[in-house]
């Protein structure tokens, strides 16, 4: 029993035992499951507020992004809106009114947006708020009398300042306060509409819109002034009849220039209608919202009016150069003539000034500091847009020591020129030769038009064409500025330069070659008085104030006209056919850079730079008169009479001046005078040029130690040439030989010298010899009886004329007085009269 019962407890203890380690089990797997569930829980909570971290992250990041391109957007737009409403509203449309001044409008360019305040999207920099009216608008302004009446004046201030004087004409309908509204436009002469104005007034906009339209429908354009009409009312009573006129305006003003600014009226539903809610200091339009500007001061607008009134008395301001361009450049054709503007008259219109049969030629005088080139610079200006150079070539000559054409040929800034001039003659003053050489030149182009006229039996330019319209026939101009300073001188000069103009100016009318002829002094025309028939021919005249002598003695016109302006009389300045003209200012070298670039760019294949002469530039021997490549050999053929290149002639082609050196007695040369560089340019440019035609021999004597330098420089150069120190032992040879006397007077071998000038150029050897007076040349040659005849030609430099009598086939010598690089050449066998050369700088383009 005891073993049952033990045995019965130990099962019961094994079985406790075992639903103890059951139980136990089980609390263990619900512990472990219940720790990872808190776990996942713990897990879920953690990642939840990481999810949501990143989203808020997330959502901070985009919103910063957000509003980083809002800021970037707005930033950009408001840009873009400040540049286009600058733009669209420069000057005076748009300043604020503490900088307010009025702006005058580019030509051309359509009026502008009128800046009534701010708009309030952008507090830093608030954007201006405009509005549209003139050609755009009509404005229908609501709200407070005063805040709108301040917001009108400051509109109308805007319009008026941004165009020019006259161009907006105000009507102001205000039957309350009877124009004191805007009282403060008065001195602009603007017409106030009382009580019972309002039917005739609005009758007679209408009419202005009808014939508006009518000429715009005949030309195309519009010219009258823009018509603002401002109409103050408090109440909206009008009678059905004014009702549908003030309605035709608003749909038909625009269109014609026609505006209304009304306050207290209700203007119809049109889409050129833009209405305003204004309340104090802000205004509602559509959807914006805007701030509004303080009106402008009285003052400010009073002192504006009067001041744009006084300048509408003064007449419209002076046309500037750009306004002589025409419409389409180089569109005309001179076949009749050349008609072209120099300036405008005082009500804006630009007065052409004609050149062709009648008149054919041109006479400007005024004194020093009038405006002579200036009006010439308006005038090329007018005729280069107008005619293309196979219409219209130009010659020009100034005469002042300046350079005002120097502007129209290539330069070292500026390669590009004015393609019609085919010739500019600057600083030549001195070189009263080259107006010789013009006129010489244009004489030649006459006789070759007249001979193909006669040809074709034409009679005049227009006829020549038609009947060769092939041929390159244009109108040739030649201005010359201050040509007194040409026929200034009782020498041949000016009497040969008196005969050519005289002819120019007589035939040259029907072959198309025009003269235009300048002056500043008295004397100059006076020159052209005793000459009536030359006189007769300049029919045009254009006087600049103060001129004399120009128009006819009892035209007084000149006397009178102001600064800057001109009488341009096509009847040989009777009183009676003046023309006054007010000319631009057009001499601005960037201006006419500018236009010049754009004519250059236009020009026809081949046209050929133009020829530039100027007084104050030394010429260069050309390399074709330099010797170059191998040494000619003693075989090759040398011509009969090679020519030695002396410097450059005064001429239109710059030629060189040669002589020509053949077998006969006398053809030696002396170059006279002091000036040892010049001497000794002429003597290199010789023997250089002689040099470059053919085998030769050169001996080189050098008498004066100051010449040895280049005497030696010039026996380097020369391909055959041996130095001496006399004339004493020269070789005999078979080639041409030259001998070149640096200072022959200080020669210790008269005889010797004698000898070789006499007997030598008949076996090709030539004396180039210098001697520095004519009374040493004579004592080298035998004292005071010696006979000077071996010397066949001569080169003086600063040798007064008298000085040459011995050397000159005329009693008392040449007219000559001597000046800076230039040369009196004589050469006896082609020489009728000397002429003036200008020496060749040798030496410093190859040391
Ligand atoms: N229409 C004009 N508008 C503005 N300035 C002008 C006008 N005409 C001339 N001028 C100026 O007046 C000055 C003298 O003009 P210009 O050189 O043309 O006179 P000029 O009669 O040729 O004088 P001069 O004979 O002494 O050379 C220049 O500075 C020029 O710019």
């Amino acid at each position: 029993m005891g073993s049952y019962r033990n045995a019965l407890v130990a099962a019961v203890r094994q079985e406790l035992a075992e639903a103890r380690g059951a139980a136990r089990a089980v609390l263990a797997a619900a512990e472990s499951a219940r720790g990872e569930a808190e776990a996942r829980r713990r897990m879920v909570r953690e990642a939840y507020t990481t999810c949501l971290n990143q989203l808020a992250q997330a959502r901070d990041s985009s919103r910063r992004d957000i509003q980083r391109r809002y800021q970037y957007e707005t930033t950009k737009l408001s840009g873009t809106v400040r540049r286009l409403a600058a733009l669209s509203a420069t000057g005076a449309a748009g300043a604020p009114w503490r900088l307010w001044a009025p702006s005058e409008p580019e030509r051309g360019n359509p009026p502008g947006l009128l800046r009534i305040g701010t708009l309030g999207l952008d507090e830093r920099t608030p954007l201006p708020a405009l509005v549209p009216l003139l050609d755009a608008a009509h404005l229908d302004l609501r709200g407070p009398a005063e805040i709108v009446d301040g917001v009108i004046t400051g509109v109308l201030l805007r319009a008026l300042g941004s165009t020019r004087p006259g161009d907006v004409q105000l009507t102001v309908y205000d039957p309350e306060a009877l124009g004191g509204t805007l009282a403060s436009f008065a001195p602009l002469g603007l017409s106030f509409v009382g009580p019972g104005g309002l039917n005739a007034m609005l009758d007679e906009v209408v009419e202005h819109i009808c014939r508006v339209n009518e000429t715009v429908l005949s030309d195309l354009t519009r010219t009258d002034p823009w018509r603002v009409v401002v109409l103050l009312a408090d109440t909206d009573e009008l009678s059905p009849a004014q009702r549908a006129q003030l309605d035709r305006i608003t749909r038909t003003g625009v269109a014609c220039g026609v505006h209304l600014v009304v306050r207290g009226l209700r203007l119809t539903e049109h889409h050129s209608v833009v209405r305003l809610d204004l309340t104090s200091g802000r205004a509602v339009w559509g959807d914006l919202e805007i701030r509004l500007d303080e009106p402008p001061p009285t003052e400010q607008v009073v002192a504006f009016c009067k001041a744009t009134a006084e300048r509408m008395r003064a007449g419209p301001p002076p046309a500037q150069l750009a306004d002589l361009e025409p419409k389409t450049l180089w569109a005309e054709t001179s076949t009749h003539g050349l008609v072209a503007p120099i300036g405008d008259s005082t009500d804006g219109s630009l007065v052409d000034v004609p050149l062709g049969d009648d008149p054919p030629h041109a006479l400007i005088g005024g004194p020093s500091g009038s405006g002579k080139t200036n009006l010439i610079y308006a005038w090329l200006a007018g005729l280069a847009t107008r005619y293309d150079p196979a219409e219209l070539a130009l010659y020009l000559l100034d005469f002042k020591e300046g350079v005002s054409f120097a502007r129209y040929v290539p330069g070292p800034r500026d390669p590009s020129w004015l393609p019609q001039v085919r010739l500019a003659g600057i600083n030549v003053n001195g070189d009263r030769e080259f107006g010789l050489a013009m006129l010489r030149h244009l004489s030649e182009e006459l006789r070759t038009r007249a001979q193909a006229a006669k040809r074709v039996d034409a009679t005049k330019l227009a006829e020549l064409r038609a009947e060769d319209p092939t041929g390159r026939w244009p109108r040739l101009v030649a201005v010359i500025d201050e040509f007194q300073v040409l026929l200034g001188g009782r020498d041949a000069v000016a009497d040969e330069a008196v005969t050519l103009l005289e002819d120019l100016a007589r035939r040259g009318r029907s072959q198309g070659i025009h003269l235009i002829l300048a002056s500043q002094d008295v004397s100059g025309i006076e020159a052209l008085w005793g000459r009536s028939g030359l006189i007769g021919q300049f029919t045009l005249r254009v006087a600049l104030p103060k001129a004399r002598r120009i128009l006819a003695d009892n035209n007084l016109a000149a006397a009178v006209i102001p600064r800057h302006h001109a009488v341009v009389n096509t009847e040989s300045g009777t009183a009676g056919a003046n023309q006054i003209v007010r000319l631009p200012d057009a001499g601005d070298r960037h201006v006419w850079r500018t236009l010049q670039r754009r004519l250059w760019r236009m020009r026809p294949d081949g046209c050929a730079e133009p020829r530039l002469f100027d007084g104050d530039a030394v010429p260069r021997l050309p390399s074709s008169c330099r010797p170059a490549g191998p040494v000619p050999d003693a075989g090759t053929p040398v011509g009969s009479s090679p020519g030695a290149v002396l410097g450059e002639r005064i001429d239109v082609a710059a030629r060189p001046a040669r002589l020509r050196l053949g077998r006969m007695p006398g053809r030696n040369l002396a170059v006279l005078g002091t000036r040892t560089d010049e001497a000794c340019d002429v003597l290199a440019a010789a023997a250089l040029s002689l040099a470059a035609q053919g085998p030769a021999h050169f001996s080189v004597v050098c008498l004066d130690p100051d010449a040895g330098r280049a005497a030696a420089r010039l026996v380097a150069e020369l391909p055959s040439a041996d130095w001496y120190d006399d004339v004493t032992d020269l070789p005999r040879l078979d080639v041409p030989h030259y001998v070149l006397g640096y200072a022959l007077d200080a020669g210790n071998d008269p005889v010797a010298l004698r000898r070789l000038l006499t007997d030598g150029p008949e076996q090709r050897t030539h004396v180039l010899g210098w001697w520095r007076s004519v009374a040493r040349l004579r004592d080298s040659l035998g004292g005071p009886t010696a006979r000077l005849d071996p010397i066949g030609a001569w080169v003086a430099l600063d040798v007064q004329g008298a000085d040459l009598s011995p050397l000159y086939p005329q009693p008392g010598g040449p007219a000559w007085y001597p000046r800076t690089r230039r040369a009196l050449f004589f050469d006896r066998s082609v020489h009728r009269t000397p002429e003036v050369i200008i020496p060749y700088e040798v030496n410093s383009d190859h040391t």
